[in-house]
C-alpha cells in the first residue's frame, strides 16, 4: 500500500495491538480524518509490542487481517504490515522514522492515539526525538483524563505539548479487552466490532481460551 502514497500531504498513522480491533478505534479514525482533513489514516498493527506481553497476545496474522477486513470499505483507511514483518519489537519512533522517509517534506505526519497511550509517552524509546517527526492526535477516553498529561507528561516533556491535538469525541467505552473477555464467557460482542471482523473472529475461533 506504501507505493502509492508520496504525493498525500496529510497522513495519520493509527498504531495499535488491535487484538482484535473494534468501533472504538475506527469512530477515533474517522473523526480524525474528518477533523484535521487526513488523506490517509494507515492503521498500524504491532507485531512484537514493546510494553505487553507478545505470549498473551493473537499471532499478528490474525490481527492484521482483521484489520484489514475493518478497514476495507473505507477509501481513506489504509493498512501497513511494517511492524508485524520486523521480526523485533515494534516501537514507534522507528515506524515513524521510516513514514517520514517515505513521504516529502511538506506531508505533514500525525500519530492518533488514546489518551490512556500518550499517558505513557515518557517510557517510549526515545520519546524525545518522537515531536521531531510528527505531531499526535490524542483522543478523549473513558476514565483517561487529559489534564493529567500537564502533571504527567508536560511537567517532564514541555516541548511535546505544542505538538498534541486533542480530539473531542463521544467517549466509547469499548475496548479490545472487554472483547476477548466477553468471548471467553461465550458472550455476544455485535456492535463492538464490524461484522465482518466478528464473522472473522468465530470462523477462526479466536479469544476463547481453548
Ligand atoms: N474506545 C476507545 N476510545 C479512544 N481511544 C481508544 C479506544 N480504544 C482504543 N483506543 C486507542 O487506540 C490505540 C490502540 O489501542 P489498542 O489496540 O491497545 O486497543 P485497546 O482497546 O486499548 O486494547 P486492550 O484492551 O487490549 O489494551 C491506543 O492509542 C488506544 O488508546
Ligand atoms: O515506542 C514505544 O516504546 C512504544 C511503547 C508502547 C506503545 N507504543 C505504541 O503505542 C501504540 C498503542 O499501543 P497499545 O499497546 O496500546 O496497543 C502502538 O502503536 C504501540 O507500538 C510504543
Amino acid at each position: 500500500m506504501e507505493n502509492n502514497t508520496f504525493n498525500a500531504s496529510r497522513i495519520a498513522i493509527m498504531g495499535g495491538t488491535f487484538d482484535p480491533i473494534h468501533l472504538g478505534h475506527l469512530m477515533v479514525a474517522e473523526e480524525a480524518r474528518q477533523k484535521f482533513s487526513l488523506d490517509k489514516v494507515i492503521f498500524v498493527p504491532v507485531g512484537i509490542p514493546p510494553h505487553k506481553s507478545a505470549e498473551n497476545i493473537t499471532p499478528s496474522y490474525h490481527r492484521y487481517m482483521m484489520t484489514l477486513l475493518a478497514t476495507n470499505n473505507h477509501p481513506h483507511f489504509f493498512v501497513s504490515n511494517f511492524e508485524i514483518d520486523r521480526n523485533q519489537p515494534s516501537y514507534s519512533i522507528e515506524t515513524l522514522r521510516y513514514f517520514r522517509d517515505l513521504y516529502d517534506s511538506e506531508t505533514s505526519l500525525y500519530f492518533i492515539t488514546g489518551t490512556d497511550t500518550i499517558l505513557d509517552i515518557l517510557t517510549w524509546k526515545d520519546y524525545h526525538e518522537l515531536p521531531q517527526l510528527c505531531d499526535f492526535i490524542c483522543a478523549t477516553r473513558p476514565n483517561f483524563s487529559v489534564e493529567e498529561l500537564e502533571t504527567r507528561v508536560y511537567r517532564y516533556f514541555p516541548e511535546l505539548k505544542p505538538h498534541v491535538h486533542y480530539l473531542q469525541i463521544p467517549l466509547i467505552e469499548i475496548s479490545s479487552t472487554e472483547i476477548r473477555n466477553k468471548r471467553f464467557n461465550e458472550q455476544d460482542i455485535t456492535f463492538m466490532v464490524p461484522e465482518t471482523v466478528e464473522n472473522y473472529i468465530l470462523k477462526e475461533n479466536l479469544f476463547k481460551g481453548d
